[in-house]
């Protein structure tokens, strides 16, 4: 079988929200796709009523194929620091027509004010993969890998798009979502993630000054922006009129009329995700574009590097590209994939990327 589901933006494209049912008959909430982690959890009537404010609620009791899962709980925290915890039931989901019918489902006893803030997201679907599923005492496998059996092919892919309703597909790939070829990357998930190697990067255009250094990173639907090394970012907005690092905003900002360039990322065929080599660094163009000479790119256009207004004077944007610093590896948030085509094949553990 094939799905397909809507994927909604959120003000500022800050989250891309799916319709997903639970239980019998259906309790339809919106979710977060989050290829970063590996949890489906959801707001539920055993969470406080302080905790809730305006989010739909998932009800176990009204759900007549709920059975829940005795001794079982879990608990995760995420990127910025926001957590949530809560019991286990085993349930039916379906996700754009395609139904599990015994999915762990998380209901949240408690979540942190980040989540209660968000108005509009009742929880999120993990589709990283299981191993960092957070349920004790036995982790549980992701929606995706239950549903995998039933899929004509073991993908799924992501089309987000900028301020309008992208989809995330299941189990086939639309050749008409995509132009030209999609290039396959090896992916290592032997920490849980979408873990790739981009061998370089390029600002402005790809014709002059290539910098061919291995970015290490995740592909990672649940993150807003693009987190990259210090390297990359102090290139980038050395090239933005206005754009630098601000300390009173912690984070690099540029004027919300700037004209901004465009940042691309090479994707190899040849890259294998096994750590790979140290980067080529600058100023050694010919070992650069041999290095690079393989490589397809995808190009973010500069606009979507003029993320969001810092206040209401609306003069100062905060950068749609960021440090990765302190994270451990780089992050390829919704900043990087809503300019592409992304399959992630969880058959063949490997990413492909595509222009549109
Ligand atoms: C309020 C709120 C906070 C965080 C997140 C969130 N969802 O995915 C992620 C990234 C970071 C990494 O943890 C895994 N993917 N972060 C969503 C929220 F609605």
């Amino acid at each position: 079988g094939t799905g397909t589901a809507e994927a909604s933006p959120q003000k500022h494209d800050v989250e891309y929200l799916i319709p997903v049912s639970i239980g019998s008959p259906g309790q339809t909430l919106s979710l977060d796709l989050d290829t970063g982690s590996s949890d489906l959890w959801v707001f539920s009537t055993l969470m406080g009523k302080d905790e809730v404010n305006g989010q739909a609620v998932y009800n176990p009791e009204e759900s007549r194929s709920a059975k829940k899962m005795e001794g079982y709980s879990w608990k995760i925290q995420y990127g910025d620091g926001s957590t949530s915890s809560g019991d286990v039931y085993q349930d039916t989901v379906t996700v754009g027509g395609l139904t599990v019918s015994s999915q762990a489902v998380e209901a949240a006893r408690n979540v942190s004010d980040e989540f209660t803030a968000d108005t509009a997201n009742d929880g999120l679907i993990g589709l990283a993969f299981g191993s960092i599923n957070t349920i004790l005492p036995k982790q549980q496998h992701t929606w995706f890998e239950n549903a995998m059996s039933q899929l004509d092919q073991p993908v799924f892919t992501a089309d987000l798009k900028a301020s309008s309703p992208g989809h995330y597909n299941f189990g086939y790939i639309d050749s008409s979502a995509y132009k030209g070829n999609i290039t396959y990357t090896a992916v290592d998930s032997s920490d849980g993630f979408w873990m790739w190697d981009s061998p370089g990067y390029a600002v402005g255009s790809t014709s002059s000054g290539l910098n061919a250094t291995v970015i290490h990173g995740i592909a990672d639907t649940g993150t807003t922006l693009l987190l990259l090394p210090e390297e990359v970012v102090g290139a980038y907005y050395s090239q933005v009129d206005g754009g630098g690092y601000s300390p009173s905003q912690g984070g690099y900002t540029v004027p919300c009329d700037v004209k901004a360039p465009s940042l691309y990322f090479a994707v190899s065929s040849s890259s294998s995700s096994g750590g790979g080599g140290g980067g080529g660094g600058g100023g050694r163009e010919g070992e650069d574009d041999a290095a690079l000479a393989d490589a397809t790119f995808i190009k973010i256009p500069g606009k979507y590097m003029v993320y969001s207004p810092v206040d209401k004077t609306g003069k100062e944007c905060f950068g749609g590209v960021q440090e990765d610093t302190g994270i451990g590896f780089s992050i390829f948030g919704d900043v990087a994939l809503k300019a592409a085509f992304v399959v992630f094949d969880a058959g063949n553990l490997r990413l492909g990327w595509a222009e549109k």
